[in-house]
């Protein structure tokens, strides 16, 4: 595995404290593929593994040989059947949990145009939603708080710190941003 604390992609420190900053940091991705014609956007059930039982989208570990948007990519079509040529940012989310030592580093991404028809995985049920009625009661319970910032096109940096139940959230941080252009 990627030792997490020097990882050159990692960028949280950017936007962290001395303390968060000297945490070790894992990359993970997190995609949404967009229909914008019909106001909707595709999300998966995890159906095993870290959040399952929640509607998501689509996303995991960034592989030490690849860009953190080729990771994105490369989640996508492995968890949703759906193949994009590129993948738009539009934030970064930091999350720590408080029985574990590693903060997550969350690159989020929409998927604007892609090939392709959702199919359903070991890992993921793929599910369209109205972009106007998301399921946040059974998504991640930060979702709900980001989700406008997105949907309105602003670029946006959170942190949110979790109980170990996976549910509280204890403390968050949520900016608008000009630029992601130092999470290349
Ligand atoms: C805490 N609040 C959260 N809010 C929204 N999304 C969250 C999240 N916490 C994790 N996520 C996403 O959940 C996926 C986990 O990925 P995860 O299944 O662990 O990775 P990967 O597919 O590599 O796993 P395997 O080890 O191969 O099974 C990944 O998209 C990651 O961005």
């Amino acid at each position: 595995m990627t030792d997490a604390v020097t990882d050159p992609r990692f960028v949280g420190w950017h936007v962290e404290d001395d303390a968060h900053r000297a945490m070790p940091h894992r990359l993970y991705t997190l995609v949404f593929p967009m229909d914008s014609a019909r106001s909707r956007v595709l999300l998966g059930m995890k159906k095993r593994g870290f959040g399952s039982g929640k509607l998501n989208g689509f996303g995991g570990k960034v592989e030490p040989a690849e860009t953190v948007e080729q990771g994105a990519i490369r989640e996508l079509a492995e968890e949703s059947g759906l193949v994009a040529a590129a993948a738009a940012r539009c934030g970064l989310l930091l999350f720590y949990f408080e029985d574990s030592p590693v903060a997550m580093e969350v690159h989020v991404f929409q998927a604007r145009e892609y090939s392709g028809v959702p199919v359903e995985t070991d890992e993921m049920r793929p599910e369209w939603f109205g972009v106007d009625s998301m399921p946040f009661d059974r998504m991640w319970a930060d979702d709900h708080i980001w989700w406008p910032l997105m949907m309105r096109g602003d670029l946006f940096v959170g942190r949110f710190w979790f109980k170990a139940d996976q549910v509280t959230i204890t403390r968050s941080e949520l900016d608008r941003v000009d630029s992601l252009d130092f999470a290349q």
